[in-house]
């Protein structure tokens, strides 16, 4: 068997700079909605980039835009050096990062939390998405940092829960998420976009987002669903 196709695949990767910087591509993002960008990952064939539904932001106001710092855990009772190797983790996220975690569907703690925000905000963090909990969330909330998560808990990890790796790739529901992905959520929940391709995605989605416009006018002018349809709309 020839693994090296494999392996290639789930190493880790070269961030490739893209023809814009990440800051405006991630602005530029936030401008547009998820839908929109889930269309256009639609027409490319991709139909598994959303994260499961029940991933949702603290407020439906937050709107975040970034790019993906993974982080991996479990269940796990042993408490050995973790805070250690959290405060490592914490110190590797980069400016404009969002921290992902897969949680292999943790139900019982939160992987997030009031401190963890500050030490993160600090070295440019834009936010969270969690396939878990977060708590201290009036703090968090208090902080202006957008996290989109499952749950709230008053449980800390410590003990019940940690990391196994981080900057790995990693899934959620039937999302694969690597490393320098670019992460958007906004109140219908949270979108993946593949690095390789999140230029023409921005393009297209800012493209889609104009004619909606046009298609909107239409159903404002009076015209049935049938004359939207024959002109070229869609809903
Ligand atoms: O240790 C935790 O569970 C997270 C936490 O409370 C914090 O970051 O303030
Ligand atoms: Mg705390």
């Amino acid at each position: 068997m020839n693994l090296d196709q494999l392996k290639a695949n789930r190493s880790k990767r070269e961030l490739k700079p893209l023809p814009i910087s990440d800051k405006e591509l991630c602005e530029r993002f936030s401008q547009v909605f998820t839908a929109a960008v889930n269309d256009v990952l639609r027409e490319n064939g991709l139909l598994h980039q959303v994260l499961p539904s029940n991933i949702m932001p603290l407020k439906d106001e937050m709107v975040l835009c970034g790019v993906a710092f993974t982080v991996k855990g479990s269940k796990n009772l042993t408490l050995e050096s973790e805070m250690e190797q959290r405060a490592k983790m914490l110190e590797e996220i980069g400016d404009g990062s969002v921290v992902v975690w897969d949680t292999s569907e943790d139900d019982e703690s939160a992987q997030w939390g009031e401190v963890m925000t500050m030490a993160s905000k600090l070295r440019g963090c834009k936010g969270a998405v969690v396939d878990g909990g977060v708590r201290d969330t009036n703090k968090v909330l208090e902080l202006e940092f957008p996290v989109f998560c499952k749950y709230r808990t008053s449980n800390g990890m410590l003990g019940r829960f940690r990391m196994i790796d981080w900057q790995i790739p990693v899934m959620i529901g039937q999302v694969f998420i690597y490393p320098g992905d670019i992460i958007f959520g906004d109140i219908d929940g949270v979108i993946v976009i593949p690095r390789d391709i999140a230029y023409d995605v921005l393009l297209r989605s800012e493209y889609i987002k104009e004619n909606e416009k046009e298609i909107k006018q239409m159903v404002l002018d009076g015209l049935t669903p049938t004359e939207v349809v024959k002109k070229g709309g869609y809903f």
